[in-house]
């Protein structure tokens, strides 16, 4: 019987690595995980690839190969037509993988004379967490001409080619219609690309107990609302507003104000109890022709907010969309420094030729500073992690959580939301237009409303920019940024 565990936990294969030698070492028998993995593997491909004329399964030299050669067996048991190619030298005598080729009773023929035809559901134990260098051209090549010939893929553990600590492709890889994983996600299933090249991804329990994944599992998850749901105020009509929070979002000048509109009303429609726009006064005509339930205040110098900031019921400030001004930026900042800040767009590129100015001004007391960077903002301020091609997008986030002080949301379709202390979330449910004009200023207001109803940065950022992926869901393809607004959920006891 298959289940599915772990449902938000996401594991490093090393961490896989070491979760495998603690179950060798408490007596479990790796052979019969990987028993358990084959066979899960070929159930899946007789239930879901019932048009298959035949299956080809395409088996590597590592336990992925032996996962390959356990599922052959199950589907040709179960009287399905197996072909069985194998890649490279022969599993190492002794180990799991030629044991289970050995158990498959069936001779693979070589790989380079593999020819895919019409009707071919390829079942790919290439490579999986053991995959260490770019494909060879031999095996690229196959790799193309069954994505040319459109013919159903499914990947053993990852599609092979893909890194499954960073999601990147290294030469070539399958692009997969389902994937089958054991244990838990790994990077590679969430992150770009290798998200759109796993299909649709099963997790199965192996049999591993629980207790040595939690063991050796870090601290890096799904964003889901079991994350962060505890720490979100349940809003109700009961409520008062200023208990709800009271957030203050700074417009741009008069020619641009709508990103700072966007960030204000979607704040208001995620909970936010009272939402100001501080808008400099030539811009106050403008916004308020705009404006209804947001409130507006003329702050144009330091001095002004200064003054402002005595109100300590102001909890929470977005501070970036279309602000243009980087010098007044990074005034304002200095004022905000002991406040709960999201900072966005200008306001993260006004730190660029000085981001320790900016980092150690949040760099003790609790976390309240929340960046949301795309990868043009993100290289701007920490140019040596963009730049470096051993980091995955999780590494990035990390390391620039933790030099900044700040939660980090390094955005995209892949969003990762990190904290100083270690902990991230990859975000999953993003749809593919919600990478649309003014949505960012939208996800700004939205992780302000939560730091202003008091949830800690972390949660605050994860909520925000889970319910900014439902809500381009419910707005659905052809979503404006300010459909995008009107479709924000509330959030449910
Ligand atoms: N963890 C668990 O609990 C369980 C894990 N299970 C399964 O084990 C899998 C991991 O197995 P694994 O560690 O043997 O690695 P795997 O992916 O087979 O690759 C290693 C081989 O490929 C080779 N190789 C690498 N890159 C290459 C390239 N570009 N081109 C050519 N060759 C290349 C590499 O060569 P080497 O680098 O050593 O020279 C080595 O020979 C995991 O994904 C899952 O399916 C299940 O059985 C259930 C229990
Ligand atoms: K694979």
């Amino acid at each position: 019987m298959m289940r599915a565990i772990h449902s938000s936990a996401i594991i490093s294969p090393a961490q896989m690595t070491a979760i495998d030698r603690a179950a060798a070492g408490s007596g479990l028998d790796s052979f019969a995980l990987m028993n358990a993995a084959g066979s899960a593997v070929g159930e899946i491909a007789l239930r879901r690839f019932p048009q298959a004329l035949r299956f080809v399964v395409l088996c590597g030299p590592g336990n992925n190969g032996g996962d390959g050669y356990i599922a052959a067996r199950r589907m040709r048991a179960s009287g399905a037509c197996v072909a069985l190619y194998a890649l490279g030298d022969a599993p190492a005598a002794g180990g799991d993988a030629a044991r289970a080729r050995s158990a498959c009773a069936m001779a693979p023929a070589a790989f380079d004379t593999f020819v895919p035809r019409s009707g071919d559901v390829i079942v790919d134990a290439l490579f999986g967490a053991g995959f260490s260098r770019p494909v060879c051209e031999d095996v690229a090549v196959v790799m193309r001409k069954v994505t040319a010939m459109d013919l159903p893929v499914l990947s053993v553990d990852l599609p092979s080619g893909v890194d499954g600590r960073t999601g990147a492709v290294r030469g070539e890889s399958f692009t997969a219609a389902r994937t089958v994983t054991f244990v838990a996600r790994k990077p590679g299933h969430l992150l770009l690309p290798g998200r759109m090249l796993c299909g649709a991804l099963d997790v199965i329990d192996i049999g591993i107990p629980r207790r040595l994944v939690d063991a050796h599992a870090g601290n890096l998850r799904k964003n889901t609302p079991a994350v962060w749901g505890q720490e979100a105020m349940v809003l109700n009509a009961a409520v008062h507003k200023y208990k709800r929070g009271h957030l203050a979002v700074f417009s741009g000048g008069p020619l641009s104000t709508g990103a700072a509109r966007l960030a204000a009303s979607a704040g208001l429609a995620s909970g936010a109890g009272l939402v100001t726009l501080a808008s400099p006064e030539l811009a106050l005509q403008a916004n308020a022709a705009h404006l209804t339930a947001v409130m507006l205040k003329a702050i144009d110098t330091a001095e002004a907010l200064e003054t402002w900031l005595d109100d300590r019921r102001i909890s929470a400030f977005v501070l970036g969309p279309a602000f243009g001004d980087v010098e007044k930026a990074r005034g304002f900042v200095t004022l905000l420094r002991d406040r709960r800040l999201v900072l966005d767009a200008d306001g993260i590129t006004a730190f660029r030729d000085d981001p320790a100015v900016l980092f150690d001004q949040f760099a003790t007391g609790p976390t309240r500073l929340v960046m949301t960077p795309h990868d043009g903002e993100f290289a701007r301020l920490f140019a040596d992690l963009a730049q470096d091609p051993a980091l995955s997008k999780i590494d990035r986030a990390i390391a620039a959580a933790r030099r900044s002080h700040a939660v980090i949301v390094f955005k995209g379709a892949d969003t990762v939301i990190a904290d100083p202390d270690g902990r991230a979330l990859v975000n999953a449910n993003a749809p593919p237009w919600l990478a649309t004009a003014g949505s960012g200023d939208v996800l700004a207001g939205m992780i302000g409303a939560h730091l202003a109803q008091g949830m800690p940065a972390f949660e605050a950022a994860a909520a925000g920019v889970w319910r900014h992926g439902d809500a381009g869901t419910l707005a659905g393809e052809g979503m404006t940024a300010e459909t995008l607004v009107q479709a924000i959920r509330p959030l449910h006891a």
